[in-house]
This record gives structure tokens, sequence and C-alpha cells, in this order.
């Protein structure tokens, strides 16, 4: 039997920012992946501290960004690599309507570190208002990320490419195979609906495809949003998505939803373009729009962390390092995402 501190089920952003945690503070742990793509691993990796419909602040935007800052640069010391991209966001912006609301947001004391006081145009995109540029935004690099997060824990024997089977699990004594653990984190994204422990948390699935691209003439490093997000992923690929679907979650690939990225992208990109690929995946998202993380009703070394949403950079590490700090040091959780608001 192999005694360690933790086990963590999945291999999303939520996993992983969670591990880095434990990295950081010389804990010993096992990290089970079932080896799908799912969410976090198609996401487009932007970093963004605005809500972009209505140019509105998203929740603890600076906190959050601060502390990914802070992470990236931590996992950098073992990885090599600091993922943060600086490319940031420059929204296209639809009509004269939008250019005022956003001429009179940026000059709002809580919204001026976020929304430039200029407006730029280009001319690889049709941006006839211009665009605006999201300040402090940028992008995570989501292959380099996962692929050399995922060989450091190789590295360090802190992995199993296997898919964890609840039912081998022993709650009572704390044993998983041959582990004796103290906690386990359940970090499974939608797929914790398969966790008889968890599986009443209120996650609705939000699906979003995206499409891999190559465009004709290229963008020269610039993240582009209009409906979508448009960037550069490698040499003339790219990058466009993720849609937004609550109603159609069989599956496979919705064809509608191909439809609305080509017609979005043919709205502003009016060259030509080829498409390589297109993936869908399930973003675990929340009624209140707050994550869920804590302990279990009954079984005190079990713990959850889920419902990042569209914001799974952010909200997974912050709340990462809330739940680490909760378990070791007995930190009060936010309760507006204690997994206890839904226990009452
Ligand atoms: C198209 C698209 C674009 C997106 N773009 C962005 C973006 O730009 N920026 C942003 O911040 N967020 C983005 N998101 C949202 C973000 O991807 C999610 O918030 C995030 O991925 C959720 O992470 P997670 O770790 O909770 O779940 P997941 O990413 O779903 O990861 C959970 C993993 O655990 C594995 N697993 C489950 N059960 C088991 C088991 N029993 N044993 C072993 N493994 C298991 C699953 O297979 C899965 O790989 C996007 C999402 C989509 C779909």
């Amino acid at each position: 039997m192999k005694e360690i501190d933790y086990i963590i089920v999945g291999d999303g952003y939520a996993a992983l920012f969670f591990a880095h945690q434990l990295i950081l503070n010389k804990k010993s742990f096992v990290v089970f992946s079932s080896g799908e793509k799912s969410a976090s691993h198609i996401s487009a990796g932007i970093i963004n501290p605005l809500v972009l419909k209505r140019f509105t602040r998203f929740w603890l935007a600076q906190e959050q960004l601060d502390a990914l800052r802070k992470t990236l640069k931590e996992i950098e010391t073992y990885t090599g690599e600091n993922y943060w991209i600086n490319e940031p966001i420059h929204r296209i912006l639809h009509d004269e309507m939008e250019r005022d609301v956003w001429t009179k947001k940026c000059k709002r004391e809580d919204l001026k570190p976020f929304l430039s006081s200029d407006f730029k145009s280009f001319d690889e995109v049709k941006n006839s208002f211009g665009t605006g540029c999201v300040l402090q935004s940028g992008r995570l690099n989501v292959q380099a990320f996962f692929a050399d997060f995922f060989s450091y824990l190789k590295e360090i024997n802190a992995i199993n490419f296997e898919y964890f089977k609840y039912e081998e699990l022993d709650a009572e004594e704390n044993i998983y195979q041959n582990f004796k653990f103290n906690h386990i984190v359940f970090a499974e994204g939608m797929a914790v609906r398969n966790n008889p422990y968890f599986k009443n948390i209120p996650l609705i699935p939000n699906k979003g495809h995206q499409l891999n691209l190559k465009l004709s003439e290229n963008l020269d490093n610039k993240t582009f949003k209009k409906k979508y997000f448009l960037f550069p992923t490698s040499e003339n690929r790219f990058y466009y998505g993720g849609t937004h679907d609550r109603d159609h979650l069989e599956n496979e690939i919705n064809e509608d939803s191909v439809k609305d990225l080509k017609k979005s992208l043919e709205d502003f990109y009016e060259k030509d373009y080829e498409i390589s690929s297109v993936y869908y995946a399930f973003r675990p998202t929340v009624g209140d729009r707050r994550p869920i993380l804590g302990r279990h009703s009954s079984h005190e070394n079990l713990f959850v962390l889920n419902g990042l949403g569209a914001r799974g950079i952010l909200n997974g590490n912050y709340f990462a390092k809330d739940l680490f700090d909760f378990i070791e040091t007995g930190k009060p959780l936010l309760e507006e995402v204690d997994v206890k608001r839904f226990l009452k």
C-alpha cells in the first residue's frame, strides 16, 4: 500500500491547478487522467477580465488576474516555460452604440484598468466601428501548458492515465486500489455525473464548438473577438470559437453550430479560409455563475472543485488555491462558491 496525501480525479484546469498547489506545498499525490479531450483541452485559453457583451467586470477580476500571473511564474520554475501569451483581446465593435458604451465605460474608475481609452483599426479584418483593447487580457498557450504539465507529472510519478473507478473507492478507510490517501479532490468537469458522491451538484452542461482553421491572410499575432475569438495558434493555423449551446447536447458535432461559426467568422474575415478540424466539449456551468467547491456532507476527506463555467483558467487557478487553503488550514471558503449552498 502506498501512502499519499492526495488523489486528484480529473485532468483539466481544475485538476492541474490543484496539483500545482500540491507541488508548491510539497504534498504527495497522484492524478487520475482519463486521457480524453475535454473542455479544458480544447479551450481557447483566453484570459479575460471582462464580460464582453456588456463591457462589465468579471467577478474578482483583478484578484484572479494577479493570482494567475503568480501561478504561471511558479509553474515556470518546474516546467521551464511561462504559458501566458501577451496578446490582448481586440474587441471588434458592432456599431456606433457599442462604441459609445465603451467610451463611457472606459472612464469609470472600476473599469479603467480593463478598457482601453482609445480605439484602433486593423486592415486584416472588417472593423468599421473600430476595436477596443481589453487591458490586462491575454491567452494561455493551452497545448504547451497541458503537454508540459503532463510530462512533469510523469517525471515525478504523479499521474496515472487511467479512469478512476468509483466502485473501487473505500471512502471509510480512505483506500483506493493500492493507495492509502488523506484526501481526494474530484475535478471531473461534467463527468462528475458519474461520481456517486457529488453527482447531484447542479451543473448545467454548455456545449462549445470550435474550429481549427487555415487562413489565406495572416493576423500578425492578434486576438480578435466579435461574436467569438479568432487568433493564431501556430504558423498559418488559427483557432475560432467557441459557441455556447445548452439545448443540443448530443455527443456529436452539431452542424448548426458549425454554420454559426462560419457565418460569424465571415462577418469580419472576408478572405478565404479552410477548416482543418472541428471540436466540441461541455463546459460545466452553474445557474448562479459561481464555481462549486468544498467538502462532502458526510465524508470529510472527499472534496469537489467544479463549475468553472466559461472561465476555466481564471476560476480554476483562483479557487484551486482557496480549496487547498480550506483543506490544509481551515480557511473558510467564500459562501458564494461553497458546495454547502446546495446542501441547505
Ligand atoms: C470551446 C470551448 C472554449 C473555451 N474557451 C475558454 C477560454 O478561452 N478561457 C477559459 O478560461 N475557459 C474556456 N472554456 C471553459 C473551460 O474550458 C472550462 O471552464 C474548463 O475546461 C473546466 O475545467 P474542468 O477541469 O472543471 O473540467 P474538464 O475540462 O471537463 O476536465 C475534466 C477532466 O476529468 C476527466 N475525468 C472525469 N472523470 C474522470 C475519472 N473518473 N477518471 C479520470 N479522469 C476523469 C475528464 O475526462 C476530463 O478530461 C472553454 C470551453 C469550451 C468548450
